[in-house]
């Protein structure tokens, strides 16, 4: 059999991902921690559901464990503040010639390379949107952006490879030469996620909101202001326009934040991954994670972070029971704002 596609983290996103790549022919092995859903893949194959795709493939899944052998291509896909775990138990089965790529949110590539060094590490960048609904099902919401790239944006032989393989996934999945700058794109954007999962507003009714555009623009701009001073030039997807906020455009803004409404309006993943975190599933989030290497950058240039400090806080007061999840948290980052 052909060298399979690992898929370390088969939840929302590395599930709906394997489940295309394995029903256009790939060879795929499922790693996950939760046996009940590798369980289930084995028995059952693993289901996609939603608007966008239905189908059922045969799956091989098995628990971290379990693995065994050394492999080329890794998708890594679990949440930023499992990353580091995820990585050590990877690590001795990632060949020498191997590489892992990040299909996450956050700047997780910096950690995957500290372990697997940067030559082993490629980037990427997914916007799409999807949910885990149980063992061996998965709901697709809404496609969205997918990117792929070097780290130092070169154009290898494995990096077209690896484009050309997820065009199976996403037709219009993008190879670009500035994955960093899409990440950074999507700190912006995915801080005002975040903040929208301090309310139980869909997402895109917390950006049509009203009430809550003074928040909208500020929070990205504090995170674009670290950007600007590292040097990356934040890339656009799916309607977010990170140059219109970046120059303080209050009808490119305005216009960006239209295109994000009726983009997250259509997708049948109504709140952010974060909210599912807080609210449904009832578990830790990787916010703090998320954020660290965004902060982190932030104190090296002398920049303050107060929106992004305090959105931190109030997710982990909701995690740990001291806050309730729309009552009265958004004041508290709006009222930063004003
Ligand atoms: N869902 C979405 O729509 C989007 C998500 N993202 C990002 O994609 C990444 C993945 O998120 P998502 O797919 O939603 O998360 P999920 O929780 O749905 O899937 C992650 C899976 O990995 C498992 N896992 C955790 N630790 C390990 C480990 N050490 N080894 C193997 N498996 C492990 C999890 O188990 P357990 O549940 O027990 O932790 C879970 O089954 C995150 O960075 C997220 O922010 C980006 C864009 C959209
Ligand atoms: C909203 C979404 C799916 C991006 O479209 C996301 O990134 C998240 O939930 O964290």
């Amino acid at each position: 059999m052909d060298e399979p596609v690992v898929i370390w983290g088969a939840g929302a996103i590395g599930g709906t991902i394997g489940a295309h790549l394995a029903r256009a022919g790939h060879p795929v092995l499922f790693v996950d921690m939760v046996a009940e859903h590798v369980a289930a893949m084995n028995d059952r194959g693993l289901t996609i559901e939603g608007p966008v795709a239905q189908f059922s493939v045969p799956a091989r899944a098995v628990t971290p464990e379990a693995v065994r052998g050394r492999h080329r291509l890794v998708l890594l896909a679990v949440k930023a503040h499992h990353t580091e775990a995820a990585m050590q138990a990877l690590a001795p089965h990632l060949a020498e010639d191997g590489a892992v790529v990040s299909c996450q949110n956050g700047l997780n590539e910096l950690v995957i390379a500290e372990r697997a060094g940067r030559g082993r590490t490629i980037g990427a960048f997914v916007n799409f949107g999807a949910d885990y609904h149980a063992p061996g099902r998965i709901m697709f919401g809404n496609r969205g952006a997918v990117v792929v790239g070097e780290l130092d944006g070169a154009r290898t032989p494995r990096i077209a490879a690896l484009h050309a393989m997820l065009l199976e996934f996403e037709p219009d999945a993008v190879l670009s030469d500035n994955v960093f700058g899409y990440l950074w794109g999507k700190a912006a954007y995915g801080a005002i996620l975040k903040a929208s999962a301090l309310t139980n507003d869909s997402i895109a009714d917390f950006i049509a909101s009203p009430a809550r555009r003074p928040l909208v623009i500020a929070l990205a701009r504090e995170i674009l202001r670290i950007a600007a001073a590292e040097g990356v030039t934040p890339i656009g997807f799916d309607g977010f326009d990170p140059a219109a906020f970046a120059r303080n455009d209050a009808a490119g803004m305005a216009a960006s934040l239209d295109r994000l409404e009726a983009y997250n309006r259509a997708s049948a993943k109504s709140h952010s991954g974060i909210w599912r975190d807080l609210a449904v599933r009832k578990r830790p989030t990787d916010v703090s994670a998320q954020l660290a290497p965004v902060r982190a950058a932030a104190r090296r240039q002398g920049i303050a972070t107060p929106l992004a400090d305090r959105l931190v806080a109030l997710v982990e007061a909701v995690q740990d029971g001291k806050a309730v999840i729309g009552q009265g948290l958004i004041e508290q980052l709006d009222a930063l704002v004003a």
